[in-house]
């Protein structure tokens, strides 16, 4: 039996803390469990990291006060995990148990609300009360035990002669359950009266419960069924069920077309989870991008799934969470930290759009949620399957080298036809007019052959504003931000300066700040502009633009998909934000401008990014009867990543791009860590990030690719200087083990900062 506790305590320390385990304690401490300890000279709330019987303090040490609660707030599993990514990232332990347990559960302050309830107290209605009470908390309605129900005489007889207003009372209990007083009242429009008067025949029960806060309330979806499965789906589906019946189950790459069905093959598939007595896990990227997807789950599941969104509140989250821990919800979707909901005994694991960058956190641990949930799966026995159109090369070789299965889908539901795809020179455009142009006639001409067909266009940029930069032509002054290495955006809404990078604002100058000339030029084109020359090209079509300017308001994005998809829209416009996961049977026309602008950017994946983008946004055309057509305007038309978007060619884009990465020893043939070093003084951070070096290049073993330090791509942000370390090995110890060692030996100036990102994504 341990003797020894070691504790993180919830301040932002990065250390564990050895206490000793009282006698009458030792049965009930587990890892996960969460304590009071006393902390210098006072008691704070803390987490039980691990157990031992030694410590190197032992005369020393102080009693853990008490335990809160009765199970570990961190089942053993997820414990495991956050060690894991600690380890795996270099990420302090403390760090890792933030990340595996929301802020929400952890704080003290997300009680449960106490609301009165009305309850049936008829024995005979239970029958008749299918839904169950859904909002109170099984696990905390135990603490304050509450008489149990006295069945007491009162069936159907004593039913039909109620008055008309209480007879409606109970027939809203009897079809909804339990509910407070309040949505009583409103439900069966009666005053408080009829149900005081039930209550005092004993016929309803009104008291104290605790109510969990439901999200959707108010938000009932209809049903859906199993579709049947095209041939393709059903393959990937018994694919995916074989090895959940594994002994050790695998994972499974499901790599399937834009339209292909991917979401009912996983919605069926946790149905077999299901019914096997499991749970199941959905990663979505965004969920406040994927409204529809989020949907589709909880019209086939109801209740049983918990959606992890957040702009839940604090409570909402702490509820949620709770659902899930005892067993209520089965099913929990949500981002990348939804990773870690305490489902129990899962049995499959689903990364939707696996590809997506936004699985891995930008701070510490700067874990990607796939690769998490890979092992995960594997330490709970659980099948995980990775979903998208274009899966990242990581996973595509992952399949080549045998550690994951695939699935392929490559045909669109019901045979319907992949969109065709169109590129259109800007170059010669240009030459035509003699000017560069936004709009290509093609693309004109398309979206006037749509709007006259009653039929609805997307048009995708990536960059929002107005111009992407306010340059002098006479001395070629750029307005920059004061604080970051990139040139001001021009919002012309705003009339306003922005920097994306940090948010910063500024006036815009009435003329050039060095020469005084009045004339500017505005550079680039953001979605603000397009909008502008929509309007002008098209004054009678209805454009939205959706991009991170116009959403700010926590409902826009959904009201905005509710008015493209009932027709009140001709034209939706935006940023990456509307590429993916859009279903809209009558978009048969997709713009793309300026399709080259993700290939200028100095990162080895900006091919694979561009393809990715690309392939996503066309999937949106034709996902109804009517054909899709997709305009892809570009500067370099022939570029690799552009010609295999348009012919469809996943694998011979990868084979081409995988033949690039294996000669510069790139991911996926390596894995790279970068290390950033950040400070206000650029000769510090300098000096920094060259003495590091100097130390970790003495102990590097021989296969470790590395050079010294360089400035960042994104040479300032914030106000900091960046330089960066990049390093790339096969086994990432062989990175992390000596960065680790020379992290814990040199201190750095106090003002520069050090992170260390492991199978880095972003390199700016
Ligand atoms: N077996 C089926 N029979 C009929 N319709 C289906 C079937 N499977 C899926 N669908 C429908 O086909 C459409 C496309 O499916 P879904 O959105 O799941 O594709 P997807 O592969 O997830 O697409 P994307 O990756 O482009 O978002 C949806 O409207 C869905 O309801
Ligand atoms: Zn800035
Ligand atoms: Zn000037």
């Amino acid at each position: 039996m341990a003797t020894i506790a070691k504790v993180v305590v919830e301040i932002s320390l990065d250390r564990e803390f050895d206490y000793r385990i009282p006698a009458h304690l030792r049965d009930s401490i587990k890892v996960g469990s969460q304590v009071n300890v006393p902390f210098q000279s006072r008691e704070l709330r803390g987490f039980v990291v691990g157990l031992s019987n030694f410590s190197a303090f032992a005369d020393k040490l102080k009693e853990i006060a008490g335990v809160v609660g009765e199970k570990p707030l961190i089942p053993d599993e997820i414990m495991k995990l956050a060690y894991w990514i600690a380890d795996y990232y270099c990420a302090p332990i403390e760090n890792a148990v933030r990340t595996v347990l929301p802020s929400a559960v952890r704080k003290r302050g997300a009680s449960h609300k106490k609301q009165l309830v009305v309850k049936l107290v008829d024995g005979a209605s239970s029958s008749v009360q299918e839904k169950q009470p859904a909002l109170t908390d099984p696990l905390l309605a135990m603490d304050e035990p509450t008489p149990s129900a006295q069945p007491n005489g009162a069936g159907c007889s004593v039913y039909e002669k109620l008055p008309p207003k209480q007879k409606l009372v109970v027939e809203t209990l009897r079809q909804h359950g339990t509910m407070t007083v309040s949505e009583l009242k409103e439900r069966s429009g009666c005053s408080e009266s009829p149900i005081k008067t039930l209550e005092k025949q004993g016929l309803v029960k009104i008291e104290e419960a605790t109510i969990l806060r439901d999200p959707h309330a108010g938000m009932e979806l209809l049903r859906t069924k199993p579709f049947e499965l095209m041939v393709e789906q059903k393959s990937a589906l018994d694919t995916i069920c074989a090895s959940m019946d594994k002994e050790k189950p695998g994972t499974v790459l499901l790599h399937g077309v834009t339209g292909s069905g991917k979401t009912e093959v996983y919605l069926q598939a946790i149905q077999y989870a299901l019914d096997r007595g499991q749970g199941a896990i959905v990663l979505v990227p965004e969920i406040s991008l994927t409204p529809q997807t989020v949907d589709r789950f909880r019209s086939r599941f109801g209740d049983c799934v918990a959606v992890l969104h957040s702009s839940l509140s604090d409570g909402e989250r702490h509820d949620e969470w709770h659902r899930i821990r005892n067993g209520e919800a089965r099913i929990a979707i949500g981002a990348r930290s939804a990773l870690f909901s305490p489902i129990e005994n899962p049995g499959l694991i689903v990364v939707d759009e696996e590809h997506e960058p936004t699985y891995k956190q930008d701070e510490a641990p700067r874990y990607n949620a796939r690769d998490v949930a890979v092992m995960r799966g594997h330490l709970q026995n659980c099948c995980v399957v990775l979903g998208s159109a274009t899966p990242a090369l990581e996973s595509f070789a992952n399949v080549k080298s045998g550690r994951y299965e695939l699935a392929e889908m490559l045909m669109r539901v019901d045979d319907r036809s992949m969109p065709l795809m169109r590129v259109v020179d800007m170059c010669i455009e240009k030459e035509k007019d003699g000017r560069p142009q936004i709009f290509s006639r093609e693309l004109v001409e398309g979206i006037y052959d749509r709007l006259n067909l009653n039929e609805q266009v997307i048009l995708f940029l990536n960059r929002r504003g107005f111009s992407s930069s306010l340059q002098c032509e006479k001395c070629g002054y750029v307005a920059e931000c004061a604080e970051c290495s990139v040139s001001m955006t021009y919002h012309k809404g705003a009339h306003k300066l922005l920097c994306h990078i940090c948010g910063a604002e500024e006036q815009v100058p009435a003329r050039c700040p060095d020469c005084k000339d009045p004339e500017f030029k505005y550079a680039g084109v953001g979605t603000e502009k397009i909008e502008e020359v929509l309007g002008k090209l098209c004054p009678n079509a209805r454009v939205a633009r959706m991009d991170s300017d116009t959403m700010r308001k926590k409902d826009s994005y959904r009201t905005v998909l509710d008015k493209f998809k009932t027709g009140k829209i001709d034209i939706l416009l935006g940023t990456q934000m509307i590429a993916k996961g859009l279903d809209f049977p009558n978009v048969t026309l997709v713009g793309v401008l300026n399709a080259d602008m993700s290939l200028h950017v100095p990162d080895f994946r900006a091919g694979e990014r561009t393809f990715q983008l690309l392939t996503q946004v066309a999937g949106r055309a034709g996902r109804g009867e009517k054909a899709g057509e997709v305009i892809v305007q570009a500067y370099t038309p022939h570029h690799p990543a552009i010609q295999a978007a348009r012919s469809l060619d996943y694998d011979g884009f990868c084979s081409q791009d995988l033949e690039f990465r294996r000669e510069l020893n790139y991911p996926p043939f390596s894995h790279l860590v970068l290390l950033t070093f950040k400070g206000g003084d650029e000769p510090e951070v300098m000096g920094a990030a060259d003495r590091f070096y100097e130390h970790l290049e003495a102990i590097l073993p021989a296969s470790v690719t590395h050079c010294p330090p360089m400035p960042a791509p994104l040479a300032r942000a914030k106000g900091l200087w960046r330089y960066q370390i990049m390093l790339r090995c096969e086994h990432t110890v062989k990175m992390t083990r000596p960065i680790r060692h020379v992290v814990q030996s040199i201190r750095l100036p106090k003002g520069v900062a050090c992170t260390v990102d492991v199978d880095a994504l972003s390199l700016l």
